[in-house]
């Protein structure tokens, strides 16, 4: 049997695609949602995911408002500008774009953005929401992102054993709540898992979030099992790789996203869902 590679950049143009057609109807209601996108600093790839941002935004016809600050900004600035913002009408999301530099506190910074216009989904109260099971306001991006993936791919989530390789804020544990709000059997490792590889052979899907360039090998994999990579890593030679070693596992897995191309699109996809999802629930 030949190997599903899931497509997140066709999967990702289809939902931006149909954002674009709701974004067409809610015109006809003067409603125009608005999104505000803050970078902070120079970070090259923090740059790129901006305008990629933007450029989504403008596809669709959500309005995007632009605030890139310099590296020397200080917190009380920013806690400033993201009052404003929490205060402005045509502002129904924003987003800082992470990392932030390190004189800044992200904890603090992410707290005052007001919840309903938290698109990211990164503010404490919405990420409560999600880890009690409710799930009809704003999902966070990369994790329904992935979600999206594999309900797209017609692949049923509910009764599989799922393992979630990593434990962050923004991936690792906001996948493994998503997978179980699916009835997926979860179980979440990161870097002092007692026998990694052998709970990862175990996996009917896998989700590997570790930051480490092709750390999932094909004898950590069960044979026909769903693999989701969520590493983007530039190797020394300037080329991506995700962190399972796609070459290797490829042939065993019944489905796999590459890297470019797999789950990386999806973020921003499902970033202007929530972009929308603002706007109706403030208008
Ligand atoms: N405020 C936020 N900050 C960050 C988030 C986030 O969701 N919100 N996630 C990441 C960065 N990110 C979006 O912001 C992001 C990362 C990767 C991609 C993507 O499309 N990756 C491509 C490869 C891109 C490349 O060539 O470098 C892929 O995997 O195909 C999109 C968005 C951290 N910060």
């Amino acid at each position: 049997m030949s190997t599903l590679i899931i497509d997140g950049k066709k999967i990702s143009q289809d939902i931006k695609d149909e954002l674009k057609k709701e974004v067409e109807e809610l015109s006809q209601k003067n409603i125009i949602p608005g999104l505000a996108v803050i970078l902070v600093g120079n970070d090259p790839a923090s740059k790129v995911y901006v305008n990629n941002k933007k450029k989504a935004c403008e596809y669709i016809g959500i309005k995007s408002f632009s605030y890139e600050l310099p590296q020397e900004t200080t917190e009380e600035e920013l806690l400033n500008l993201i009052d404003v913002l929490n205060k402005t009408k045509e502002v129904n999301g924003i987003l800082v774009q992470l990392p932030l530099p390190e004189h800044i506190n992200e904890s603090k910074i992410l707290l005052s953005i007001d919840p309903i216009k938290d698109v990211d989904c990164f503010h404490p109260y919405n990420v409560g929401l999600i880890s009690i099971g409710k799930m009809d306001g704003f999902l966070p991006c990369t994790p329904a992102g992935i979600i999206e993936l594999i309900k797209r791919s017609n692949i049923e989530i509910e009764g599989k054993n799922c393992v979630v390789v990593g434990r962050s804020n923004i991936v690792g544990k906001p996948v493994s709540q998503l997978l179980l709000s699916h009835n997926g059997t979860v179980t979440t490792c990161h870097s002092r898992t007692k026998e990694l590889a052998k709970i990862c052979q175990e996996a009917d899907l896998l989700v590997a979030a570790i930051g480490r360039p092709q750390f999932i090998k094909a004898d950590m994999v069960k044979e026909g099992s769903i693999l989701i990579d969520v590493g983007v890593n530039r190797l020394d030679n300037g080329k991506l790789c995700g962190d399972i070693d796609f070459e290797g596992c490829k042939d065993k897995a019944l489905a796999i996203t590459p890297v470019p191309g797999g789950v990386g699109p999806m973020t921003i996809a499902m970033l202007m869902k929530n972009c929308v999802k603002a706007a109706l629930m403030q208008n």
